[in-house]
């Protein structure tokens, strides 16, 4: 489903963001991606979902290329994107139009844009909030709402950046649940490694742009070696049985 050939991304003036980063996951998948601050998480998703210009024959999804013009619309409906901030995402006057949004640019009717609203805020229980002026949300209401106005659209693959950031831990705990029944094909960048050890059995380590391991996660978190060298630690469960 998703296709990595040394991936180099370079900002201008700086060094490499991304920098010769390869690795193939599987329609179904739920991997995550770790590394330190700056380590290329949020670089490698922009440029998957087509943000940020790339190289021709650097990346597939769906077997469409993101550095391809024409692809990349196609791409648009098939890879849903939630960003960091959620407010990112939450920009119209009620939490239905903004759920809404991404089925009607997508094309559909205003009755099935409004179908798959509710759908989508059913899934991330969200029913009764449909009506709430998004800004006003709780910080977890947030991260919820703008789950679904990704899900609305259906897509295969779904890049989460950092879903657990500022989320308390009820609401963190409600969100791997959501996690782990959402469907399709997931990337979670996250430096929250025990929502990575509860919905992600493989693992992407990133450092420097390079990509210094890729395997199951109980391996790759509970290497201590590993870890340490990375600036990241084994997370408690791991290094206490
Ligand atoms: N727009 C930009 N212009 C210049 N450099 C950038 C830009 N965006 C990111 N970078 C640099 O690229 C590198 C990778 O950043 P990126 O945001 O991908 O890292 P990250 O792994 O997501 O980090 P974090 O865990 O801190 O969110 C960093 O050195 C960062 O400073």
């Amino acid at each position: 489903m998703i296709r990595v050939t040394a991936m180099t991304h370079r900002f201008v003036g700086g060094r490499a963001a991304l920098d010769g980063v390869s690795f193939t996951v599987a329609a179904g998948e739920s991997v995550a991606v770790v590394g330190p601050n700056g380590a290329g998480k949020t670089t490698l998703f922009l440029r998957l979902c087509g943000v940020l210009p790339g190289v021709r024959g650097e990346a597939t999804v769906a077997n469409l290329d993101p550095a391809d013009r024409e692809h990349r619309r196609k791409l648009a409906a098939t890879v849903g994107v939630v960003f960091q901030n959620p407010d990112d995402q939450l920009f119209s006057p009620t939490v239905l139009d903004d759920v809404a949004f991404g089925p009607l640019n997508l094309g559909l009717s205003d009755i099935e844009a409004r179908d798959r609203a509710t759908e989508a805020l059913n899934a991330v229980g969200l029913p009764d909030h449909a009506a709430r002026v998004p800004h006003q949300l709780s910080g977890g209401e947030k991260r919820r709402a703008a789950i679904a106005t990704i899900l609305s659209m259906r897509p295969g693959v779904l890049l989460l950046d950092e879903p657990s950031m500022f989320l308390d831990p009820r609401g963190r705990r409600e969100l791997i649940y959501l996690v782990r029944d959402l469907p399709g094909t997931k990337l979670i960048a996250t430096h929250d490694l025990g929502l990575v050890l509860e919905t992600c059995p493989r693992v992407l380590l990133l450092d420097g742009g390079k990509l210094v391991a890729d395997g199951p996660t109980e391996q790759v978190l509970g290497n201590e070696m590993l870890m340490e060298t990375h600036g990241l630690e084994v997370p408690y469960r791991l290094r206490n049985g």
